[in-house]
């Protein structure tokens, strides 16, 4: 990379494609928690038998508005984006196959990582993705955003921000209204803004997925979606690309990062400025 992928410069995580013990990458299949991080116990679930199926019985389809939020064709697709999916988990009744479970059962696509000219390495599908499959899930290590070293160039953090996916979702599904939780707690809009810090990030610099791969675009075919199974605490969401149109096989898959402009700054404390290479008619011209 160095200089010849555009702006794409080699942090100091290990690359992922040397093999070996001494790569310093570890392949995750799910998420790991880091010793300082305490997950919240797992939530009662519903007391359903095999597939859940009545939305008005199902204790996990009532936090979703009284309705599932995926159907079975083609393996399960997510009818649309919400601000949050409340899947079935560890305490449900219900078995693996549940409808509700969807984003559980791991990739069912054939990823590639491939190079590109500009944007380092990235990623496309060798399957047909119909609209609203799960594509992978975001994996690496659940960190405390504090204990994350920002000045050695780690591109490869995702901070879990479920608030500002739901209000980041602009054109797709803008919601100027508060947010309500499950327990009856609401976050005002206003307190949810974008500025704030989010406590936590999944850090896929030295362990991960294939999803560390995929670039931003500003007209993606991806989007995220934040998923809770096994308790109900937003910060701590699971973190899911689903797709966000039928996706033709070898088409690069990419999400929007969603990066407020001049928000990032660099070990100098200046703005650091970024040129976005996706290549949309509607491109911003800079991730960040
Ligand atoms: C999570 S990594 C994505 C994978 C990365 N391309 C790689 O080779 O490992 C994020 C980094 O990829 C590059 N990148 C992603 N999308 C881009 C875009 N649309 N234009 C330019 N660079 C991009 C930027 O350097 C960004 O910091």
């Amino acid at each position: 990379m160095n200089g010849e992928a555009g702006n794409f410069v080699f942090s100091n995580c290990p690359s992922p494609f040397i093999i070996g013990k001494s790569s310093g990458f570890t392949y995750l299949k799910s998420i790991q928690v880091a010793k300082n991080v305490k997950l919240p116990k797992n939530t009662a679930g519903c007391d359903c038998r095999g597939n859940c199926v009545d939305p008005r019985k199902c204790a996990c389809a009532k936090l979703n508005g009284s309705d599932f939020p995926y159907v079975h064709r083609d393996g399960g697709r997510l009818i649309e984006a919400k601000d949050v999916v409340f899947e079935c988990g560890p305490s449900c009744g219900c078995g693996p196959s549940c409808v509700n479970r969807t984003s559980q059962r791991g990739m069912k696509h054939r990823l590639e990582v491939f190079r590109t000219p500009k944007k380092g390495w990235a990623v496309r599908s060798w399957d047909f993705i119909f609209s609203g499959s799960p594509v992978c899930e975001y994996v690496g290590v659940l960190k405390k955003t504090e204990d994350v070293d920002t000045l050695t160039g780690n591109e490869y953090i995702f901070d879990i921000d479920c608030l500002q996916t739901m209000r980041g979702l602009e054109g797709r599904e803008r919601r100027l209204r508060d947010v309500s939780l499950p327990n009856g707690e609401t976050i005002p809009f206003e307190e949810s803004k974008p500025d704030s810090v989010p406590e936590f990030c999944i850090d896929a610099c030295r362990s991960g997925n294939v999803a560390r791969f995929i670039n931003h675009s500003c007209t993606p075919n991806l989007f995220v979606q934040c998923v809770l199974s096994s308790h109900q605490d937003i910060r701590l969401a699971r973190v899911v690309l689903f797709a966000a149109d039928n996706i033709p096989p070898l088409q690069e898959l990419t999400y929007d990062y969603g990066y407020v402009l001049d928000s990032v700054m660099g070990p100098d404390g200046k703005i650091k400025r970024v040129q976005c290479y996706c290549g949309g008619a509607d491109c911003r011209k800079r991730l960040y």
